[in-house]
């Protein structure tokens, strides 16, 4: 199996008024699991519907292994996708679905049952698909994409409706498949279902990418935060701002009232109001979760993505 990478490069999609995708950039390697992020609507099912041809670009490439998936000599030998897990015929069973579309690929029959068993599914084999839970639907769909044993799969929301133990078993499978040598790229719009699975992500938000490079990176440049509680917190507000402590510093007023300072460290907001002899009755970190950062990063404040930027790799 070679290693292919996606490249995607100024891609943009307009329909009519609206653009989805808009002006994106980033590289997907070999041997990791790259998660793709961003709210609902920012634009992901699209940027894979066109890595994968389905879609075409309004301006912009997006290649396999330095191909357009449309140039590919066997384009399911090279690539794996799950767009919609459910789409199955109901009648069928889950061998009668695999053989069909292991035909239509060209694939040896022999992949049906390797699958079936890698998958999980070989004691259901005969089951028709309308039985089937989500769970279940996953592994088929999972196993559906990886009949030409392809090096490069993209999943677009995987973990979407998977109980906890679903999600470690996902985890552990894309796991194993990237250290495989496969390139591994899964849509979600929740950080908190696929922080487990990914090693690299790609956040994008109305269609622009406002991060990209190794999670654990781009979560260390996230600026810390640190929650005060203060009967003088107006006080101390007016304080941070008053330009002198640095250009960075910002403080937002929760609605119990508590500040969220960032820009300063703990140590020096507590120097700061003991200075100027205002009471503090609480001072800590905040809770640095990734799904604060995912907020942080998609939600809408002018200005905040580009602090975030990093090389896609
Ligand atoms: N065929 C289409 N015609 C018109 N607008 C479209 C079409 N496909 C997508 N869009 C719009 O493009 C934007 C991006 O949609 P897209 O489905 O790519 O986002 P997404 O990040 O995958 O979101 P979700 O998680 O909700 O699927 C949305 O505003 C959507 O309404």
């Amino acid at each position: 199996m070679k290693a292919y990478g996606i490249e995607v490069t100024g891609l943009t999609k307009r329909f009519g008024e609206v653009t989805a995708v808009d002006s994106v950039s980033f590289a997907v390697e070999p041997g990791v699991v790259t998660g793709f992020l961003g709210p609902n609507g920012a634009g992901k099912t699209t940027t894979m519907r066109m890595i994968l041809g389905l879609v075409t670009p309004t301006e912009g490439t997006a290649t396999i292994g330095g191909r357009r998936y449309t140039e590919l000599d066997r384009p399911t030998r090279t690539v794996g996708a799950v767009l919609d897990a459910g789409a199955f015929h109901p009648n069928h069973s889950a061998r009668d679905h695999l053989r069909i579309y292991c035909a239509m690929g060209g694939h040896p029959d022999s992949r049906v049952d390797e699958l079936l068993d890698r998958l999980g599914l070989a004691e259901h084999a005969h089951r028709r698909t309308r039985t089937f839970s989500t769970g279940m639907k996953q592994r088929l769909s999972l196993a559906t994409a990886l009949l030409g044993d392809p090096s490069v799969l993209l999943l677009d929301e995987p973990s979407n409706g998977l109980d906890p133990e679903g999600i470690a078993w996902l985890r552990t499978f894309l796991r194993e498949l990237a250290a495989e040598g496969r390139t591994v790229l899964v849509s979600s719009h929740v950080l908190s279902e696929v922080q487990q699975i990914v090693d690299d992500v790609v956040v994008i938000r109305r269609g622009r990418m406002v991060a990209a490079g190794p999670l654990a990176e781009i979560a260390r440049r996230r600026p810390p935060t640190v929650l005060v509680h203060s009967p003088d917190a107006e006080q101390l507000r007016a304080l941070i701002l008053d330009g002198t402590r640095g250009p960075d510093a910002e403080v937002a007023t929760a609605e119990d009232g508590s500040l969220r300072v960032s820009g300063l460290t703990a140590a020096e907001t507590a120097d700061l109001a003991a200075a100027a002899g205002l009471r503090v009755h609480g001072l800590g970190a905040e809770d640095s979760s990734l799904e604060q950062l995912f907020l942080d990063l998609t939600q809408d404040r002018a200005g905040q993505a580009g602090q975030y930027e990093g090389d896609a790799r």
